[in-house]
This record gives structure tokens, C-alpha cells and sequence, in this order.
């Protein structure tokens, strides 16, 4: 059955955001992060979503927010149990997204062995480029993604490096959470994560598809 609302605007479904953590081997070994044998997932709130044009948050509690870019996969149909060889028919389009996290939040989570919600869910952590149609993406697998701070490039990855595969992970995923339309799967980030402060500006982008802007501003208490 057709949809009443526009997928091409996922962020307004309020849908669930689920992530997925250290799917680029380098990238776990800068965090000192064992390469994972199985997805790492984790979830943000729908108040994480941000538009260019809006800001993006410095949490008053971080002294350390990171930048994380990473490809977002649109859910277009639901499903539970899905297996990887239909994975695809789920997916509707793609979104440019970054994972902002509270870095030393999160160091202090993980030695205390507790959950990561205040380094990873806060509002405006999930910064979204336009919507990308499905058709504008050919291989998902086969793309460059980027990140600069101030005119300095300091991610720079390749999608075919992820640990995962967009198939496996919705499989894998659909098997725990079932998957609703309008929901963001966030892929992972390449090496080169690095802090932000108050009134840098992000440029981020998929060679030859999109770019997206932010700007950093301090959380009013
Ligand atoms: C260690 C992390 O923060 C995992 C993560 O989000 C990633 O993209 O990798
Ligand atoms: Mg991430």
C-alpha cells in the first residue's frame, strides 16, 4: 500500500535511529576498539535529527564532542526477519549523516559499563543531509565520504571498507528490531574522528553526490 507521508522527508516520521559502531576497521583501532565480529548497534532518539540550517548542539556536560560521518540508510518497507538477499527491496534511499558523540561521555560509559545515551542520543546528534533517492546511488558499497572542520579534511573513507554490508546489516538488525518505514539506519564511521568546539563549521560529503553544512553552538542551560 502506497504511503501518505514522504519518505524524502524521513527525518519529520519520527522514526527510530539505530546505529551501528566500529563497522570500519581502522576506525575501531584508533578508538582501541577490538574489530567486531558482529555488529555493534546502539539507538539516538528522533530529537537527534538536525537540518542544515539549524545548529548543531554542544552538550553543556562533553568537553570532548566528536565529529563521526557515515552513510544513512532509509527504510522505505518494514519487515522483521528479513533475509539478506531481499535486504534491498526494504531500503528507499540514503541520507549523508554524522554521529556526534560526547567522546569522553562515552569513555566514562564504557569503563563504568554503562549504556552510551548521553554521548550518543542527545538532541541534534544526527545531523541529516537531503534525502538521496535510491536510484541517484547505483552501489552503496562504492562510495567516498568525507568530513572537514574549517576548510581542514579530517575524515576521508571509501563504503567499501565497511566491516558489515548494508544486506547483512538489515538482516541482522530485522532480526532484533523490526523495521518500520521512515526508520535511519546509521552505517558506521571511517578513521579520522576528531573534537569540534563552539562556532566550527562542518562540511561533509559524498564524492560526486551531495555536501551538507553545519555549524557548532553551545547548549544554553
Ligand atoms: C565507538 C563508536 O562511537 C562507534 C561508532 O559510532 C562508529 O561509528 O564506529
Ligand atoms: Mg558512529
Amino acid at each position: 500500500m502506497a504511503s501518505s507521508r514522504n519518505l524524502s522527508r524521513f527525518w519529520e516520521w519520527g522514526r527510530k535511529i539505530i546505529c551501528v559502531g566500529r563497522n570500519y576497521a581502522e576506525h575501531a583501532k584508533e578508538l582501541k576498539n577490538e574489530v567486531p565480529t558482529e555488529p555493534v548497534l546502539f539507538l539516538k532518539s528522533p530529537s537527534a535529527y538536525v537540518r542544515e540550517g539549524a545548529p548543531v548542539l554542544l552538550p553543556y556536560y562533553t568537553n570532548n564532542l566528536h565529529h563521526e560521518v557515515e552513510l544513512g540508510v532509509v527504510i522505505g518497507k518494514g519487515g522483521t526477519n528479513i533475509a539478506q538477499s531481499h535486504a534491498m527491496d526494504h531500503v528507499e534511499g540514503y541520507a549523508l549523516c554524522l554521529d556526534m558523540t560526547a567522546r569522553d561521555i562515552q569513555d566514562q560509559c564504557k569503563k563504568k559499563g554503562l549504556p552510551w545515551t548521553l554521548a550518543k542520543a542527545f538532541d541534534t546528534s544526527c545531523p541529516v543531509s537531503d534525502f538521496i533517492s535510491k536510484e541517484t546511488i547505483k552501489d552503496p558499497h562504492n562510495l567516498k565520504i568525507w568530513l572537514k572542520v574549517n576548510d581542514d579534511l579530517r575524515q576521508e573513507g571509501h563504503t567499501s571498507s565497511m566491516i558489515f554490508s548494508i544486506p547483512f546489516l538489515i538482516s541482522y538488525i530485522s532480526r532484533i528490531i523490526t523495521l518500520e518505514e521512515g526508520d535511519l539506519i546509521l552505517t558506521g564511521t571511517p578513521k579520522g574522528v576528531a573534537a569540534v568546539g563552539e562556532n566550527d563549521e562542518m562540511v561533509a560529503g559524498i564524492d560526486n553526490i551531495i555536501t551538507m553544512k553545519f555549524q557548532i553552538k553551545k547548549q544554553l542551560q
